[in-house]
């Protein structure tokens, strides 16, 4: 390992998470203070059941949320409509006017958690893209191809050719987020290309190869889409968000499933890290010798890509060990985070 120096403490504008999953609710109730303690605004994912389709359906998702939210905390949720074949392009206009809804979520039809309503073919969707690309609205994707065909493990490479690149070459001036990346391929895209395009990157696909999802017996904790990759798709996706490039930023695709969703024969996807994100990326870019590149990720770049301000305030991390709890309380029932009950080195004052 390596033993570069970094300092103790760090101190950075307050960050955002560009990529983030709520749910709605009791769960939701007991999941935001997680994000809104460290975060001053969030994308907030559209793929609820029914899915936010429209804008009155997300402006009224948001004055849930806002009612949720602790009187003593501070945290802007800024809202996504989820496309589907159907979605009219009026509908893009009546979002954009609202001044609340910062994007249109792509998710293939099948691709993840609650994706069924999801888009079977783009060009379907092509009158409706060409109204985000007038009025300046960004797609937000997620890249995986959903052909059985195609190994798990490819589906975010071979998304790329099948689709994002024709997609690109059809609408250049569209603002595109290529959500959750997990490969180099997928990196070295969104570093290369051309026009308005830009990518998260999550803690854990920073932090963990696919190793984990396995080590010492099935761990369904560390069991995401797009799933954890190879250790040379870690590194090149920590290179990438330590460079400097502002086309890359903090998505932390926090999804919690109530545990006896995830200890289940057909197990949900998605890692929950709400709690701990920050302490997460800090880690991650403190192992790389890169602290001094976190505060471009976590707070800069996505402001930039998104045409908004930067936040006010600070939060400060300090290198001091604590333990994750075992679970905490999601509405009704429980939720494991990830790396519960095992101790990280960096802590949020
Ligand atoms: N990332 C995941 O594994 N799951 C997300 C959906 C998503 O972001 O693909 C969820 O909503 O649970
Ligand atoms: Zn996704
Ligand atoms: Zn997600």
């Amino acid at each position: 390992m390596s033993t570069i120096e970094t300092p103790d403490t760090i101190t950075i504008t307050r960050p955002d998470d560009w990529h983030l999953h709520l749910r709605d609710g009791a769960a939701m109730a007991s999941v935001l203070p997680h994000t809104a303690r460290q975060f001053g605004r969030a994308i907030v994912m559209p793929n609820l059941r029914p899915p936010v389709t429209t804008a009155a359906a997300a402006l009224e998702y948001r004055a849930r949320i806002l009612a949720a939210l602790p009187e003593d905390m501070r945290f802007e949720p800024l809202m996504t409509l989820y496309l589907t074949d159907n979605t009219d392009p009026d509908e893009i206009r009546r979002a954009q006017d609202t001044g609340f809804i910062h994007a249109v979520k792509l998710y293939p039809a099948g691709a993840t958690t609650n994706s069924d309503a999801g888009v079977t073919d783009l060009k379907k969707c092509y009158k409706t893209l060409e109204v985000m690309q007038e009025v300046g609205m960004p797609l937000l994707v997620h890249g995986e191809v959903t052909d059985n065909e195609i190994d798990l493990f490819d589906r975010e490479a071979v998304f790329i050719e099948r689709v994002m690149r024709p997609l690109r070459r059809d609408m250049p001036a569209l603002g595109v987020v290529f959500e959750h990346i997990t490969t180099k391929d997928a990196a070295q895209y969104v570093a290369e290309a051309e026009g308005p395009i830009a990518a998260t990157i999550t803690a854990h696909h920073l932090l963990y190869n696919r190793n984990e999802i396995f080590r010492g017996g099935i761990r369904p904790h560390f069991y995401c889409l797009p799933v954890l990759k190879r250790e040379e798709h870690r590194l090149a996706l920590v290179t990438a968000a330590t460079s400097g490039d502002e086309r890359f930023f903090l998505g932390t695709d926090s999804a919690p499933h109530a545990v006896h969703t995830k200890y289940a024969a057909c197990g949900c996807a998605g890692c929950y890290t709400a709690l701990h994100a920050m302490e997460m990326y800090t880690e991650a870019f403190a192992q790389a010798g890169a602290l001094d590149k976190l505060e471009a990720f976590a707070s800069f770049n996505g402001p930039a890509f998104y045409n908004l301000p930067r936040n006010e305030g600070t939060i400060t991390l300090k290198r001091e060990s604590w333990t994750l709890p075992e679970s905490v309380p999601m509405g009704e029932h429980q939720l494991v985070p990830l790396n519960a009950g095992e101790s990280i080195n960096w802590k949020m004052v």
